[in-house]
């Protein structure tokens, strides 16, 4: 049991999609969605240094090697952080196990279900050429950052961000801004099992990640980031 049952309760649902529909951008914020016991022994997984791999993204390249990222100036280097290599680490090391079965529940039939009902619009896998791709943890310390982007593209419906950071505290910075309507920016906090669900291509939906703070208590912010697509 991936879902604690309480939050997915139809009552729950429409308040869900209540919310959806008055926010600015389109997005809620769920606290507590997942199981506990389940999400620590994923925290615990993600502990092991050796299967996190740095990713880094300039504004015209996915992915830029070393020398490409020298070459690059601040203002376009847009994404660097650490992707948790799950294959390599089930592979080599079977408690990683769970850590991964919760990425592919992620992209279940039965979670994929729920945000649709959430959301009214399918979503589905049958066009995706490589579903796995689409979801992953990551993992940001203080010198890296997630600057201002769009997510959005065509058929892309749903980003879902879920936070793995026990007794995170403002101090330790990390929030998600979205830019909103009107200079009404919307901060999050990166907090333990809240899980946020945004329509990228909804006015405002454009983002960013605060820095992590030198000297945090937990060294890395820890999240998912996974997208969902209609037919
Ligand atoms: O980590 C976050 O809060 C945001 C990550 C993000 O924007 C992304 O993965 O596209
Ligand atoms: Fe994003």
């Amino acid at each position: 049991m991936w879902l604690n049952d309480q939050k997915i309760i139809p009552s729950a649902i429409r308040r869900y999609r209540k919310a959806l529909a008055a926010s600015t951008p389109r997005h809620i914020v769920i606290d507590g969605l997942f199981d506990q016991q389940k999400l620590d022994s994923i925290c615990a997984v993600l502990q092991q240094e050796q299967y996190w791999h740095s990713q880094k993204h300039s504004y015209s390249a996915l992915y830029v090697d070393e020398s490409q990222w020298h070459a690059t100036p601040d203002t376009e280097r847009f994404v660097q952080r650490d992707l948790w290599q799950g294959y390599i680490a089930v592979a080599n090391h079977a408690q990683s196990a769970i850590a991964l079965e919760f990425l592919q529940f992620l992209r279940g039939t039965e979670f994929m279900a729920l945000l649709s009902k959430i959301f009214d619009v399918q979503v589905t896998d049958i066009h995706v050429a490589k579903p796995e791709i689409n979801t992953n943890f990551f993992r940001l310390g203080a010198r890296d950052f997630v600057n201002q982007h769009a997510d959005d593209s065509p058929g892309r419906e749903i980003c879902l961000l879920l936070y793995l950071n026990k007794d995170w505290s403002n101090e330790q910075g990390g929030e998600l801004v979205f830019m909103g309507k009107d200079d009404h920016s919307v901060t999050i906090a990166p907090l333990y099992n809240r899980c946020v669900l945004f329509d990228p291509s909804s006015e405002g939906s454009e983002h960013w990640v605060k820095a992590v703070t030198h000297g945090a208590a937990a060294a890395y912010r820890y999240n998912v980031t996974s997208w969902y697509w209609s037919e």
